[in-house]
């Protein structure tokens, strides 16, 4: 509470049913080989067969318990609601009828560029894969977690993690991630209102004895990374500005096993809104606003600092802008009027 997080191990996984939605690459698959280590099974959901069964294969070399673990994957277009439903009647059906414990949404990827080059249904393209493929795999989870279950149907079950990953630019604006950066944001809001939402269901929980409740109480987090070296990091700089590459030149991309390994110590001191390095940490502490703290000391300082520190970085970010357009011109990109 006072910023040394908990002492006890907030998020266990060993013998616990996991689903990672874009588990078949770059963060996702790093997530999912770490919690096998771990030992729990794991599902991984993308779209493309061929990437899922080598996740499937790298997880079963990773695990810790063959005996214990297993391991699955369902190809789906999590765009479609209705095949987040699909996931998660199937990985419930393949879970020996019992719901999954922990349900990570990773899925996503970003196409930079400036507004007005960027054609109107790109846009879209980019909330439909960021925002929609995490609130329908939100939405298919919570209805199937939350179903009221009488006193006489109640088990001890664990406590349920529901996991959103955002980004950094969900708290600071960069030029050229208009496509991007509004989605990521409107995961962060909808992490916020079900954080608090979730509050009555978990209060709900503590009558089960007495009264129809949900089966476990839940819990939700959301992972604000840096650039991650995954492949979609390589296809976002095919499309990506100069300037945009200029403006986020103090940020070091780190491999998706740190990003995958750091937000799973941040999970296990049971972090609400989990950053994966000090840069990060800082972008976070000027964006605070009315999240959940996961330290009420560590967080008010961090703000304090930060708002410092963007004193200096708001007009900076916007000089750069403004430089690069009066050295440079338009962008070569820019449509013809
Ligand atoms: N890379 C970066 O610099 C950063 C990334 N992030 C975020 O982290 C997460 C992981 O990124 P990254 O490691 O780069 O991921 P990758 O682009 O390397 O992999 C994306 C994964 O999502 C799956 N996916 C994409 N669209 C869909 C869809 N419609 N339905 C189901 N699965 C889908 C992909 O599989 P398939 O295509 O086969 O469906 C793949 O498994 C994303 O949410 C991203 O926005 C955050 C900060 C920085
Ligand atoms: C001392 C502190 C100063 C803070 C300065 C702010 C610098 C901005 C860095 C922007 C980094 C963007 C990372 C997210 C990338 C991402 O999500 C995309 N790659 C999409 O995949």
């Amino acid at each position: 509470m006072f910023g040394f997080g908990s002492l006890k191990n907030e998020f266990i996984v060993e013998g616990k049913t996991v689903v990672i939605t874009g588990g078949s690459d770059g963060m996702g698959k790093a997530v999912a080989l770490e919690l096998s280590k771990k030992g729990a099974s794991v599902i991984v959901v993308a779209r493309t067969i061929s990437k899922l069964q080598a996740a499937v294969d790298e997880m079963k070399a990773a695990a810790g318990n063959r005996l214990t673990q297993k391991f699955h994957y369902i190809s789906a277009d999590l765009i479609d609601p209705a095949e987040c439903e699909r996931v998660i009647a199937e990985a419930t059906a393949w879970n020996s009828g019992a719901a999954p414990d922990i349900v990570w949404c990773c899925a996503g990827f970003s196409r930079p560029g400036f507004f007005i080059d960027v054609p109107i249904q790109d846009h879209r393209q980019q909330m439909d894969t960021i925002y929609w493929t995490a609130a329908n795999t939100a939405h298919a989870t919570l209805r199937n977690w939350l179903a009221p279950v009488p006193p006489s149907g109640q088990m001890k079950t664990p406590r349920r993690h529901l996991i959103f990953t955002c980004s950094t630019l969900a708290f600071v604006p960069i030029a050229g991630y208009s496509p991007y950066s509004p989605a990521k944001a409107a995961i962060r809001s909808l992490s916020d209102t079900l954080s608090q939402e979730i509050e009555m269901y978990n209060g709900a929980f503590t009558q089960r004895h007495r009264t129809d409740a949900p089966a476990a109480d839940v819990k939700i987090h959301t992972i604000f990374p840096m650039g991650i070296l995954s492949p979609g990091f390589d296809n976002e700089q095919k499309t990506k500005p100069e300037l945009t590459k200029q403006l986020e030149e103090a940020d070091k991309p780190q491999t998706p096993e740190d990003v995958a390994r750091i937000s799973i110590s941040a999970l296990e001191r049971g972090e609400y809104l989990i950053t994966t390095m000090f840069i990060g940490a800082i972008m976070k502490g000027a964006a605070l606003g009315p999240s959940p703290r996961n330290s009420i000391l560590g967080d008010t300082l961090l703000g304090w600092l930060s708002n410092v520190v963007f004193l200096q970085v708001i007009p900076d970010l916007r000089n750069k802008a403004f430089n690069w357009g009066k050295k440079n011109g338009l962008p070569k990109s820019a449509p013809a009027s």
